[in-house]
């Protein structure tokens, strides 16, 4: 059955993988799932149209059949439990797994997002140079105890998985800060996923619609 996802039809990051439908073009990726991707302007993402898909009117959503799906964490999960290769088969193992895409999205994904709104929305704010370096500080602090348990693993839960996917991520929106200078094993694990394949696919896919997008 045709996969359909959406995805900005010019992406502001300018087709360096930070949008979200990124990590779902991954994980379909890694699992041999070809999918259509159906491209949305801001204003057509707004529309009751793709609102009936996505209630807050924002990319990635993923359709299969009947199924309509948004958030791409759901997304990603929802993949991974359709396919082999992106969960442990154990249900201990798969259970780690899961808390882990919940840690990336829920525990360390917050304060580098906030970051990047901080630097965009409130660079002449009085409170700007306070509140960054308050969010740098939690920032650290999160990759200090990430850096930690991954030690000399290549991946979170032993085999690659479906929070690597999630966790990598999320780490790359920090590649441009000087962030990810002081945590080498960090840089070393998205430089290791960013070799994968299937990640080499799906940003190369992703970077060919924003070079094919007609300037503003
Ligand atoms: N929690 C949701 C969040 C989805 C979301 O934030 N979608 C964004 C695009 S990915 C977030 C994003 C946007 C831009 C960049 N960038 O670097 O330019 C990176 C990531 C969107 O549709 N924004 C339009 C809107 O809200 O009206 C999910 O994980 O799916």
């Amino acid at each position: 059955m045709t996969i359909t996802i959406t995805a900005f039809e010019r992406s502001p990051d300018r087709g360096n993988g930070l949008a979200r439908d990124m990590r779902v073009r991954w994980a379909l990726e890694e699992v041999g799932q070809s999918y259509d991707v159906r491209l949305l302007s801001f204003e057509a993402m707004k529309e009751p149209a793709h609102k009936a898909l996505h209630p807050f009117g924002q990319i990635p959503t993923y359709e299969e059949g009947s199924l309509a799906l948004f958030e791409s964490g759901a997304i990603v999960f929802h993949i991974a439990e359709r396919h082999a290769g992106l969960l442990p088969e154990d249900a201990n193992g798969r259970a780690g797994v899961i808390a882990w895409m919940f840690a990336a999205l829920n525990t360390v994904e917050p304060p580098i997002f906030d970051r990047s709104l901080v630097m965009i929305l409130e660079r002449d704010q009085p409170w700007y140079e306070h509140r960054l370096r308050a969010l740098d500080t939690l920032i650290r602090k999160r990759l200090d105890d990430l850096s930690a348990f991954l030690g000399d693993a290549d991946w979170l839960g032993g085999a690659f998985s479906a929070a690597d996917i999630l966790m990598v991520t999320v780490l790359r929106r920090l590649q441009t800060s000087g962030i990810l200078e002081a945590y080498p094993s960090l840089a070393a694990y998205i430089a290791r996923a960013e070799a994968r394949p299937a990640y080499q696919r799906a940003f190369a896919a992703q970077r060919a619609v924003f070079n094919a997008a007609p300037p503003t």
